[in-house]
């Protein structure tokens, strides 16, 4: 919608035919927007080849687990030269990568430097009814940044640049871990002191882990760190947050899971940074607690008694560490 508002001609591939037909149909896609009306711009296909080949952009958005899988088969068919920005808040659970790292991966190698990020605080649902949205667009070459940002950049969508792919990756991916946590909380009935508690310190632990994993720690602070935090801990949106408020009420996981029909990125996610906390030596206690709630049927008042009887710690300890490692 964003780009068709800004004049782009826009192929939407998808594996639905019923869906691809409802969208050139109807100009609706009532499963997962139901309140957009889509603008003539926009055009549907199962067909991916015929969608990317004549591309100058794409934008991939699929879940996370399906990015690989999906820019593997479109890569014949992309244009030299083409950009490709891509939206995906995860990491790969098998081999822990960021997804542009994947996406590189599986483009000609020319087309890795053409690679941008774009994340931020953006539920869909009030990005379609053109309610004022800021996000950020990350690609180490400034000039591919700058690129993606004039694509999307309009009245309503304002879209900042950032050289830093690692650390608006992470914050994109992570702060999902911490709104399954914040659902949970608001599940089991705690009050908006345990939910800022939760941001506040689920933001110390993604800093301390981007920070290990080469992210600038400026990034937390800003739209892909505390604004998407923020909005995915607090928003009813959020599947993240109604997945961990339903936990929090007591379903399982499973059937969470399978009433949902939308990603639900937190939940693989939470298994790789998991690991990926391990592998870099990194304390993330609401991590671990909810990797414990999620996979090995720790209840969740446990999990909220461990974290508040953790050892007495000094609130600046990962800034230290910070300020300690670039001295
Ligand atoms: N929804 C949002 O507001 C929003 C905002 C910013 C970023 N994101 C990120 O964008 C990504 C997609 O999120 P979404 O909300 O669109 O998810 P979604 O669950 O609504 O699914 C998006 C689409 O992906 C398709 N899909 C699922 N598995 C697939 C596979 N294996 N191969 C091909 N297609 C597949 C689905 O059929 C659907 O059409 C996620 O990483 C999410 O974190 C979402
Ligand atoms: O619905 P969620 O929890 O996947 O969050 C969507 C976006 O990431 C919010 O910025």
């Amino acid at each position: 919608i964003v780009l068709a508002d800004n004049g782009h001609r826009v192929t939407l591939w998808g594996r639905s035919a019923e869906t691809v037909d409802e969208i050139n149909a109807r100009r609706t896609n009532r499963r997962y927007l139901s309140d957009a009306v889509l603008p003539a711009g926009v055009t549907a296909t199962t067909n991916l080849g015929a969608a990317v080949s004549a591309a100058d952009a794409v934008l991939v958005v699929t879940p996370s687990h399906a990015v690989r899988d999906v820019v593997r088969r479109a890569a014949p068919h992309l244009r030299d030269g083409v950009l490709v920005v891509h939206a995906a808040k995860g990491l790969e659970t098998d081999t822990l990568k960021r997804m542009s790292e994947v996406i590189r991966e599986e483009l000609p190698a020319p087309l890795g430097r053409r690679v941008a990020v774009l994340s931020g605080p953006s539920h869909a649902e009030e990005v379609c009814r053109k309610s004022p949205t800021t996000v950020v667009v990350a690609a180490e070459d400034h000039g591919v940044a700058q690129e993606a940002q004039d694509l999307f950049i309009n009245a309503y969508f304002r879209v900042y640049t950032n050289p830093d792919v690692v650390g608006v990756e992470l914050g994109g991916a992570l702060k999902n871990i911490i709104a399954l946590g914040a659902g949970l909380s608001d599940g089991l009935g705690y009050g908006d002191n345990a939910k800022a508690a939760l941001i506040t310190r689920g933001l110390a632990e993604i800093g301390r882990l981007g920070y290990r994993m080469g992210a600038n720690p400026l990034t937390f602070a800003g739209l892909a760190g505390v604004g998407d935090l923020v909005v995915t801990c607090t928003s009813r949106h959020s599947r993240n947050w109604r997945a961990g408020y339903r936990l929090g009420q007591g379903a399982s996981l499973e059937d969470v899971l399978a009433q949902m029909g939308m990603v639900v990125e937190g939940v693989r996610t939470t298994k790789a940074a998991y690991r990926l906390a391990k592998r870099y030596g990194v304390e993330m206690p609401i991590t671990e607690q909810l990797y414990a709630v999620l996979f090995e049927g720790k209840p969740p008042k446990q999990a909220v008694e461990e974290l508040m009887g953790r050892d007495r710690t000094h609130e600046w300890e990962w800034i230290v560490q910070v300020r300690d490692a670039a001295r």
